[in-house]
C-alpha cells in the first residue's frame, strides 16, 4: 500500500486506500478511478472489493483489478474471477496470474506473487480472456503485453531488478488506474502508456540504483521528476 500510494502520489495522481463496506458507497463516486487489489486478500475483505467494483460500474467510474497470486489457492482464484465477472476497464497481472484466470485452476507450480511463466507464455490465453470478460487485460514482464482481444500492444521499458521489489507490480496496476482515469475510452493506450512511464521511471533510476532499496525509492523520485523529453525518448511501445 506504501509504494502504490506513493507511486501514485508521484505521478500527480491522490490516492486513498479504502477497504470499508461503511466508506466505500460514499467515496468511490468521489474518484475518478479504482484500484482493486487481491494482494491481501481475507474473508472480510472481499464484500469490500465487490462492493468497490459494483459501485465504481454504477457511477461510471473505470476501474482496474490485480489478480495477485491468482493461481495460489482456491479460494483467490474463485474470488478473483468473481471480481473479473464484475467487468473491470482493465486486468493487469503477471503471466501466471493471467493463464490461472484463463484456465480457471490453481497452479500446482505457483510460487505465490512471483510468476512462473514468461509474459510472453499467456499472450494468447490473455487475448481469450479478453474477449470473454470484456475487459482489457495486460501481462507484465519482461515485455509488457496489453489486448483488448484483438490488438496486441508491447510495451519494452523497465528493468529486470523490479522483480525483486515487492508491490512493484500492484504500484503499475494502481498507475494503470490513474492513465486509465483520464483517458477512459482508450483502456488499451492508457494502460500502455502507464506500463512504459513506469518502465521509463525504473530505467532512470536503475543508472544510480545499488540495488532493489534503493531503486525502490529512485523509483519514486524519477517518476516524479519525469520530463516529456525524457519520457518520449525512451518510451518504446510497438504493436505484436
Ligand atoms: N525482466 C524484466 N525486465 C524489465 N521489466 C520487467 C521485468 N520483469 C518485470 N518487469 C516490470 O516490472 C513491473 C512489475 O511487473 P511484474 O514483476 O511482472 O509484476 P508482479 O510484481 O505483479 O509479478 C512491470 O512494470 C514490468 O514491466
Ligand atoms: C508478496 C505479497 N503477498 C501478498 S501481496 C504481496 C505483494 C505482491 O506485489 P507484486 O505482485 O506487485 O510483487
Ligand atoms: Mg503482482
Amino acid at each position: 500500500m506504501d509504494l502504490m500510494a506513493n507511486t501514485l502520489l508521484s505521478a500527480g495522481a491522490s490516492p486513498a486506500m479504502i477497504h470499508s463496506v461503511e466508506e466505500i458507497p460514499e467515496f468511490t463516486p468521489k474518484a475518478l478511478g479504482v484500484c482493486i487489489n487481491a494482494g491481501t486478500l481475507a474473508p472480510d475483505w472481499l464484500p469490500g472489493m465487490k462492493l468497490a467494483a459494483q459501485v465504481a460500474n454504477q457511477s461510471k467510474k473505470p476501474w482496474v483489478l490485480d489478480p495477485v497470486a491468482a493461481g495460489g489457492s482456491s479460494f483467490r482464484l474463485k474470488a478473483c474471477l468473481e471480481l473479473l465477472a464484475l467487468k473491470p476497464s482493465v486486468v493487469r497481472g503477471n503471466g501466471s496470474e493471467i493463464l490461472a484466470l484463463f484456465k480457471g485452476c490453481v497452479d500446482s507450480n505457483s510460487k505465490g506473487a512471483d510468476s512462473v511463466h514468461g509474459s510472453s507464455d499467456a499472450v494468447e490465453a490473455a487475448k481469450s480472456l479478453a474477449q470473454q470478460s470484456g475487459s482489457v487485460v495486460a501481462i507484465s514482464g519482461a515485455v509488457d503485453y496489453i489486448t483488448d482481444g484483438d490488438r496486441v500492444v508491447c510495451v519494452h521499458n523497465g528493468v529486470p531488478m523490479l522483480q525483486k521489489i515487492t508491490a512493484s507490480g500492484c504500484s503499475v496496476t494502481a498507475l494503470i488506474a490513474a492513465f486509465v482515469a483520464v483517458d477512459p475510452s482508450h483502456a488499451v493506450e492508457a494502460t500502455a502508456s502507464a506500463l512504459a512511464i513506469f518502465g521509463v521511471a525504473s530505467e532512470v533510476g536503475m543508472d544510480m540504483a545499488r540495488g532493489p532499496a534503493s531503486l525502490r525509492t529512485l523509483l519514486i523520485d524519477s517518476l516524479y521528476g519525469l520530463d516529456e523529453a525524457t519520457a518520449l525518448g525512451r518510451v518504446r511501445i510497438n504493436r505484436l
